[in-house]
């Protein structure tokens, strides 16, 4: 399984593209890091990688040329002769992409050491986590082929969508159709986006968890799980569930705009839930039924607007004891608290996605509610500053290209 040079030499054009999608969550982030359910759906706002292999050297040498990284929507570029990456990653270097495995502390570190000369921009310092799951994903999946690679994303970065998740899913997807590693697409679309085959999909979902972690320290899987298969789910100890939702969830996002970071937000509950075990298990039980509660209830087919109604006023309530909870956990934010107290004006419940701290507020907008309604909540959530749109809900999952 040679498709794109190595030893057996260059055999191109390659370009191979994916796009993977962010996410919402509706239920359960944080208590799903401590084994709580969650409920999970895939949004239409993509990160888009595409991978062009270059020529290997003379006779084959893989120490001839670099990995390069454009990140087009900061226009930053990134560059690691190969001879650099092998001096550093030494034996920690070996292509093989159908064994997933994690950083190992030695990876870590050569990473760490092959990212101190790269000129990144002190204002954009958090990039770094993206570029180290980057140098991981490429040297474990190709070793250190001369490549590539660039990337463009619809998603707020940091902002509790899942960039990190879309980032790590889209550059696996591209990694692993480059070195031939999962095979032709289950479905062709229109475009020529490709499904890719469910145990091929597994494969990039296990990369992708792999890179989550040096992102987020301890991801609980939800994230590059949606992303990677799509639509609504449940997602309870690594264990997913498809959702059916039978009426459209329609959602307002407000990003706050305020800066956070998953990775210390995390680290962050677990401290309280080591500081006060008993009452947080509690928190997390709680938050564990209302997703289970949650789940079943999108499932329920509403035929009537007073069926509908009263479904959508469950989903609410639900969505309101749960930013109860993380705000018990700790990860609201003032910013969040302004949002909350906009949409109630207009008797509309929000909650926060994600990580919290800042970042995206997911406002449930009832079927029957009147545009007006929704024009007058926009305008006045802009005029603090934050940012409203309305996204698609539940849709696909990783789609690959090749060129
Ligand atoms: N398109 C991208 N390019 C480079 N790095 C990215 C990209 N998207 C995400 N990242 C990395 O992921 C981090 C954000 O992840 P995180 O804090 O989990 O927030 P979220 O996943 O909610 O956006 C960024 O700081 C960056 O390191
Ligand atoms: C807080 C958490 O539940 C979700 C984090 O999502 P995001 O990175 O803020 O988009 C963490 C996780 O499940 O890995
Ligand atoms: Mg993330």
């Amino acid at each position: 399984m040679d498709p794109v040079g190595g030893t057996a030499g260059y055999r191109g054009p390659a370009e191979v593209r994916a796009r993977a999608p962010g996410k919402i969550i509706l239920a359960g982030e944080h208590a799903v890091v401590h084994g709580s359910a969650a409920v999970a759906a895939a949004i239409d706002l993509y990160t888009r990688s595409s991978l062009l292999l270059r020529p290997t050297g003379e006779g084959g040498g893989a120490d001839f040329g670099a990995v390069e990284l454009y990140l087009r929507d900061s226009r930053l570029t990134f560059s690691w002769p190969c001879s650099r990456l092998r001096g550093a990653l030494g034996e920690e270097i070996g292509a093989n992409p159908g064994a997933p495995a994690p950083c190992s502390p030695d990876q870590l570190a050569a990473i760490a050491w092959l990212l101190e000369d790269q000129e990144i921009p002190e204002a954009k310092i958090w990039l770094s986590a993206g570029l180290s799951a980057f140098l991981f994903l490429y040297t474990s999946i190709l070793g250190c082929r001369p490549g590539k690679a660039e990337v463009t994303s619809d998603l707020p970065m940091g902002a509790g969508l899942g960039s990190s998740a879309a980032f790590c899913v889209s550059m696996s997807g591209a990694l692993l159709t480059a070195a031939g590693a999962v095979s032709v697409g289950a479905s062709r679309g229109a475009e020529g986006w490709e499904v890719l085959e469910k145990a091929d999909l597994e494969l990039v979902n296990q990369w992708a968890f792999q890179g989550e972690k040096i992102i987020h320290g301890k991801p609980s899987g939800i994230d590059n799980s949606v992303s990677t298969f799509g639509k609504m789910i449940k997602f309870k100890k690594g264990e997913l569930t498809n959702l059916e939702s039978r009426n459209p969830v329609k959602m307002l996002i407000t990003d706050t705009r305020v800066g956070r970071n998953t990775k210390a937000l995390v680290a962050g509950v677990s401290e309280r839930a080591s500081r006060h075990p008993d009452a947080m298990a509690s928190v997390f039980h709680a938050v564990n039924s209302i997703s289970e509660e949650l789940s079943s209830i999108v499932e329920l087919a509403a035929e009537d607007e007073i069926a509908i109604t009263s479904k959508e006023d469950k989903l609410a309530e639900l969505m309101e004891m749960n930013q109860g909870l993380l705000q018990c956990m700790g990860v609201s934010h003032s910013s969040i608290e302004t949002v909350l107290r906009t949409t109630l004006k207009y008797s509309l419940v929000s909650k926060l996605t994600g990580a919290g701290g800042g970042g995206c507020v997911l406002t449930l907008i009832p079927t029957l509610s009147a545009n007006i309604v929704l024009e007058k909540v926009t305008t006045e959530l802009e005029s603090h500053g934050y940012r409203c749109f309305k996204v698609e809900v539940g849709g696909r999952g990783l789609q690959v290209f090749r060129g």
